[in-house]
């Protein structure tokens, strides 16, 4: 059987070193590249202790990844480094999953808004698919750039998509509040993740100037056809992993519970990675998993649905994620190495 070969550039950071996990023991294929600047030379496992014996490869520069023959590239690098790397490889013949929100959205207009930055490789965006396999499943399959979705965007986008998609929902009435665990922030550590400031504690971030407010509004909107704005607040969780979103919104016209329950069976029907929960989702029932969990209902009392979603940040949020992208990039079967069962307790 043809094994395909993978880098992953970024794997001594969080979701770097997960895709090493999902990749590692994926049937068709072989890692060839992990890359780190600040630890080249080591061992992968030395960084990785999990990983001892089992992937004890040394980490390279990134630059060696320019002159190898790869077949998938996954950036799991911040934004704005993400960019100048798929620059630099655009001529490469391999194809590129970008786990930054480099590529995510519409324009490098849009861009500069929100990420403050100007965008160095503005002609990515006229290549660039967005990844949520769920709603584009046929343009992944063709795309050489993948802009995989950010970790709440994917709880956020999946958690409404089918509102949109049905046409039901009033326009700027959602309200999507959204807990994050600590992996989200990256493996450097910084004030806002400082043991000291979030051990017992909790608190909401980026009120209102979010960058990923931008993202599920731009995705929402590209379904219902319409200019919707989103009221997004992000909050910092004392977890390790795991990501939950209650949505609310206000619909055109009063529902039935079943019927919300037909829009989103009609709408995830034969959608192997979407969990469609009677009762409310929690962290731990998607930890170490590729599952979205979805609960939708409908408050009769306010005349409001109320969906709430859960998935783990470091892989439906980021690195399965990916590896999806990758099986439908690569004409694989699209859950081959993502049938882990999650981790509870
Ligand atoms: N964590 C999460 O839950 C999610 C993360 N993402 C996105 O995925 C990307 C990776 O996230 P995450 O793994 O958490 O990040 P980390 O901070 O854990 O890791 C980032 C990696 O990037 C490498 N890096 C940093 N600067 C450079 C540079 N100038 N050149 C080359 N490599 C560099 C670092 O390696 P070294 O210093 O060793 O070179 C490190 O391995 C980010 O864009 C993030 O926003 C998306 C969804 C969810
Ligand atoms: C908890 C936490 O800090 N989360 C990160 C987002 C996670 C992420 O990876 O998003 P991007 O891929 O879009 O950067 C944040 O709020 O900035």
């Amino acid at each position: 059987m043809k094994k395909y070969k993978i880098a992953i550039v970024g794997a001594s950071g969080f979701t770097g070193s997960e895709l090493a996990r999902l990749l590692a023991r994926h049937p068709q294929v072989e890692i060839t590249a992990i890359t780190s600047e600040t630890h080249t030379g080591k061992l992968f496992s030395d960084l990785h202790p999990q990983f001892f014996g089992i992937l004890d490869m040394s980490l390279v520069s990134a630059e060696s990844v320019s002159n190898s023959e790869v077949d998938i590239i996954f950036l799991a690098l911040p934004h704005k480094i993400s960019m100048e790397y798929a620059a630099k490889w655009k001529n490469l013949s391999a194809k590129i999953i970008d786990l930054s929100g480099d590529f995510r959205l519409s324009s490098p207009e849009v861009y500069k808004d929100w990420y403050l930055k100007e965008h160095t490789f503005p002609e990515g965006f006229k290549n660039a698919v967005y990844g949520l396999p769920e709603l584009f499943a046929d343009r992944i399959a063709k795309a050489s750039l993948v802009a995989n979705p950010g970790c709440y965007p994917t709880a956020s986008i999946l958690a409404l998509a089918p509102l949109f998609a049905e046409g039901v929902v009033e326009s700027d009435s959602v309200i999507i509040d959204a807990k994050s665990g600590l992996t989200g922030a990256g493996i450097k550590a910084s004030e806002a993740t400082h043991f000291s400031n979030v051990n017992e504690n909790f608190k909401a971030y980026g009120i209102g100037v979010h960058r990923h407010t931008i993202e599920i509004e731009e995705q929402l909107s590209a379904l219902g056809h319409f200019n919707s704005t989103i009221q997004f607040t992000p909050h910092l969780l004392p977890v390790d992993r795991g990501i939950l979103v209650t949505a609310y919104a206000t619909l055109k016209n009063p529902v039935k519970q079943n019927q919300l329950d037909e829009i989103y069976q009609k709408f995830y029907r034969g959608k192997t990675f979407v969990r469609l929960r009677n009762s409310p989702p929690g962290i731990k029932d998607v930890r170490g998993s590729h599952y979205c969990d979805i609960f939708p209902t409908w408050d009769e009392r306010t005349q409001r649905v109320i969906i709430i979603s859960a998935i783990d940040n470091l892989l439906k949020g980021a690195a399965s994620q990916a590896v999806h992208n990758m099986n439908l990039m690569l004409g694989m079967e699209e859950s081959i190495g993502l049938n882990q069962i999650p981790l509870r307790p």
